[in-house]
């Protein structure tokens, strides 16, 4: 009886081929010491024709590119070794031509996210790239001390950056996208395609793309180059040396105090009315969040800026915008803007830098005509057009590919990645307890975080730290359902949405965006959900009240509107309340938390209708820390 040396089995691989109806190749090994293989607990010895079978007999499907190294003599009289598995060589011009963005590829990213690319919507930044930009932060940082020093800043704006901006923290370093950003927009650093550093034209206009992921700094990378750009043009501008020369003989005439001079009122700065960089955001919150940064480097670097939005009224609007002191930085939305440019096109003539912030959306099909007006409009003198991002969805993409076909592309190696410290768990909303009640499934969740939250014993003796939860919904409509269900289960939730004031949208999310910690008395301890109202009620029995309160945690409860931009560095855990729409969305929604370098999770409560392999593609390529497509 014939023995196999080693476990492989013919017999068994030709069962299971059988089996699963499955078009196999055996290859044929002409070896000297040629011996068949049977299973070792096949005790029959196997009829000696299974052996000698030819490949085709044994189940095998005919290949279609059948080479002629098929079969037991295929191989011979070969010149070379033809060798199959090995792929040919792309020819450079295959090669150039799948490569969209600096090298493209598309096969393997299809192999790894196969429900995601059901509804791609994502531009592709090759891995050769990313890897590229990569190495050429880390040579920068070994070649240059990695603080704010190392790039060329007036003094006055590097001096403000620690003591105003970034103040309270410590070991401040600039972040990737601020060491690709700040050199490129400053002039001193950019670079083309093949790495060559880029000439600056001083003269026509440059683009700029910014694309870095959520909470990465983006901001500061785009502020800090243009107010130090606004205080160069302000040293160089012959109007305002011309004007303050006469404000200070005007101040001299007005200490003469035999000659009657007009009041210095009489006489507005050049920049009234005229602002010398603009940047352009979705939403009134927004508005304010950089308004702030950018007051904030003015206590040290003198220059007058100016927030308006809807919040304002028509009167606070125009004292900001025609305030005889002038105006150098305007933040606004592109609604309000675009009507004022309407009423008083002058507001658009000095413009030298537009910066258009969350570039996705305000470039898109709902914004896109607005913001596309104004950039055309502010075109005559542009110097730097600067648009800035998260994401580059497809659509912006191409956008950009036909309207500013030069646009230079600063993009980090993370972009479309969800960092590796944020956490996405998955609820099953159809297992026990739930049985498919999502809203149930969403209390409960929050419950436990604030119940394990109240088990943790915070630094000071009774009192516990207030969890702040943001929890995202594709509806408007399920924004206030939602919250009426959560605060009857007892948890201190709040809507947030378009139909909110917005004075009031800012008071809500204001304990969401500050970074301080907030604290409650520690009480009695609050349980889970089922320990202070049960689950499940028979048919046609009203819910008794919650037997207490969840006094540690925070809600919110918002659509989308509540995921662009807002520096949420308080919140820890987003809950996705339903499966985004997009991986545009998950990647705005999920960079809610897990802020410059913080810990995040994300929760996912998914039901019956919900896209589970999205859901799992997403959580794999975090893991993995792809980016998502
Ligand atoms: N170099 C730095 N070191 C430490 N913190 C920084 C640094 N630069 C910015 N920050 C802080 O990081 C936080 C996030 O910054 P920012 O809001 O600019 O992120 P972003 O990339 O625009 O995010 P999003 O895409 O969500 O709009 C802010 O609180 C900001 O103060």
């Amino acid at each position: 009886m014939l023995r196999p040396k080693t476990s492989k089995c013919l017999l068994c691989s030709f069962r299971e081929a059988r089996k699963a109806q499955k078009p196999r190749v055996v290859q044929w090994q002409p070896t000297a010491s040629f011996q068949l293989k049977f299973h070792p607990s096949d005790s029959s010895n196997r009829p000696s024709r299974m052996g000698l079978a030819q490949p085709r007999e044994v189940g095998m499907v005919k290949s279609r590119n059948r080479r002629a190294q098929d079969g037991p003599f295929g191989g011979m009289n070969q010149k070379a070794a033809n060798i199959r598995g090995i792929p040919e060589r792309r020819s450079d011009s295959q090669e150039k031509r799948d490569s969209r963005f600096g090298g493209f590829k598309e096969k393997k990213l299809d192999k790894d996210f196969k429900a995601l690319k059901m509804q791609r919507s994502l531009a592709v930044v090759s891995y050769d790239h990313r890897m590229l930009i990569k190495k050429r932060i880390q040579e920068g940082r070994s070649q240059q001390s990695d603080t704010f020093q190392q790039f060329d800043l007036l003094p006055s704006v590097e001096q403000s950056i620690l003591p105003q901006v970034l103040t309270d923290m410590e070991d401040v370093k600039p972040t990737p996208v601020q060491r690709i950003t700040i050199p490129a927009l400053l002039g001193t650093g950019g670079r083309d395609a093949s790495g060559r550093r880029r000439r600056m034209n001083k003269d026509s206009q440059q683009q700029f793309l910014i694309a870095a992921e959520t909470g990465s700094g983006k901001t500061l990378s785009y502020l800090i180059p243009t107010i130090n750009a606004v205080k160069l043009a302000e040293a160089e501008d012959a109007e305002i040396e011309a004007h303050e020369q006469a404000l200070k003989e005007e101040k001299l005439r007005q200490n003469d105090l035999t000659l009657v001079s007009p009041p210095l009122s009489n006489m507005p700065h050049p920049t009234t009315g005229r602002p010398r960089a603009i940047i352009l955001v979705p939403t009134a919150e927004l508005v304010e969040q950089v308004g702030s940064v950018v007051k904030s480097f003015s206590h040290t670097v003198k220059f007058r800026s100016a927030v308006i939005s809807s919040t304002y009224s028509g009167t606070v609007i125009r004292n900001r915008l025609f305030s005889p002191g002038g105006i150098d930085i305007l933040v606004s939305t592109p609604h309000l803007l675009s009507s004022i440019a309407d009423s008083d096109p002058n507001i658009l003539s000095r413009v030298s830098h537009l910066i258009i912030d969350e570039a996705d959306s305000l470039l898109d099909r709902g914004f896109s005509p607005l913001t596309s007006a104004i950039i055309d409009r502010a075109s005559p003198s542009l110097k730097q057009l600067i648009l800035c991002s998260a994401t580059i969805p497809r659509s912006l993409d191409s956008f950009l590919r036909k309207r500013f076909p030069a646009i230079q592309r600063l993009v980090t190696p993370n972009l479309h990645a969800i960092p590796r410290r944020v956490q996405l768990g998955v609820v099953d909303v159809e297992r026990d307890p739930y049985r498919g009640n999502k809203d149930l499934a969403c209390a409960d969740t929050i419950w436990s975080i604030g119940k394990a939250a109240a088990d943790h014993e915070g630094p000071v003796k009774d009192e516990t730290d207030v969890k702040r939860i943001l929890v995202f919904v594709n509806e408007r409509e399920k924004t206030e359902e939602l919250t009426k269900y959560l605060q009857s289960k007892g948890v201190d939730a709040t809507a947030l949405t378009r139909d909110t004031a917005e004075l009031r949208q800012s008071e809500m999310l204001a304990s969401f965006t500050s970074a301080s910690p907030l604290v409650v008395r520690k009480g009695e301890h609050p349980g889970s959900l089922s320990e202070n109202q049960p689950n499940y009620l028979p048919p046609g029995h009203v819910a008794p009240a919650v037997k207490r309160k969840l006094p540690n945690t925070k809600v919110l409860v918002t659509t989308d509107l509540g995921s662009r931009g807002i520096d949420t560095l308080a919140v820890r855990t987003v809950i996705l309340y339903d499966v985004p729409h997009s991986t545009i969305d998950f990647i705005h929604r999920l960079g809610r938390t897990g802020r410059m370098g913080r810990r995040g999770r994300g929760i996912v409560l998914v039901g019956k209708h919900d896209r589970r392999d999205v859901v799992a593609e997403v959580k794999d390529g975090m893991f993995k820390g792809q980016a998502l497509i």
